[in-house]
């Protein structure tokens, strides 16, 4: 995807350079997804413990946060990684970890998404990273979601791509399957997710990951969520309703920040 801008924008000092000024400049998604982040670094205070978020948006804030500590402009951030792959970079940058059971207490997470529907509810997971995302981001005082504007949405599963759902490894089939029934009205059909090799998919827990495509949007979102989790078999889904405290989004007409 590109989109015009009116400046080169690809790093933190670019972030000035609105209202936009002409001549347009082409901007490539992933620029607009380390603006999105950069943004999002600017809300981090010395001393925080912070949520480490997973995916291609949320790399380019742990960058930023491993430089900002390098530089000195920040300093005792504990990092508590949401994926093992956040782990490894951030510890490769020097960022201090921790855990949840010992800093059960999070200032801020910042993370990406995979949809965003108008009230802030997201998708996530199409990384593989939705469990320990949603312990980590269901313990912060402030979430802030970091995306491009491709990833707005009218209502969850509007994008016609993967909803996922965490399901143990244990007759999955047969959990696929009830998924699938449950959601019959929304022609969904749940497939089990595969690496690169065709073989299943396994997360950071051991698990599955079946993701489920919708036609048509889910209703009501928080009586769709309790009916996947009443199924024994889930281990958790990638909805994440009423959990983002605020939205970075940047695009083509420069950065929105919604708030909740
Ligand atoms: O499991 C992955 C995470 O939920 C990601 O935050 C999500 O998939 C967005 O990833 P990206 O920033 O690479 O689009």
């Amino acid at each position: 995807m590109a989109i015009a801008w009116s400046e080169k924008a690809s790093s933190m000092e670019a972030l000035s350079l609105y209202p936009p000024m002409s001549p347009p400049v082409i901007l490539t998604q992933d620029e607009l997804k380390k603006i999105a982040a950069y943004k999002a670094v600017e809300f981090v205070e010395s001393g925080m413990v912070l949520g480490l978020g997973t995916g291609s948006t949320a790399k380019h804030a742990v960058d930023r946060i491993g430089e900002l500590l390098r530089q000195g402009k920040l300093s005792n951030i504990i990092g508590i990684p949401t994926s093992k792959k956040t782990q490894e970079q951030a510890l490769s940058l020097g960022i201090p970890l921790s855990d949840l059971d010992n800093h059960p207490n999070i200032d801020l997470a910042i993370d990406g998404a995979d949809e965003v529907d108008p009230h802030l509810n997201l998708v996530k997971g199409r990384g593989g990273s939705l469990l320990r995302e949603k312990m980590v981001e269901g313990a912060c005082k402030k979430f802030v979601c970091i995306v491009d504007e491709s990833k707005l949405v009218k209502y969850l599963g509007g994008s016609g791509l993967a909803m996922p759902v965490e399901v143990v490894p244990f007759c999955w089939k047969f959990t696929a399957n009830k998924l699938q029934n449950l959601f019959e009205d929304s022609g969904c059909v749940a497939k089990l997710r595969n690496d690169y090799k065709g073989e299943p998919f396994v997360t950071d827990n051991g698990n599955y990951i079946v993701d489920l495509y919708l036609k048509k949007d889910m209703g009501d979102l928080q009586v769709a969520s309790d009916a996947i989790l009443r199924i024994a078999g889930v281990v958790e889904h990638g909805m994440f309703l009423d959990m983002a405290t605020t939205a970075i989004i940047a695009g083509e007409l420069g950065i929105t920040i919604k708030n909740k």
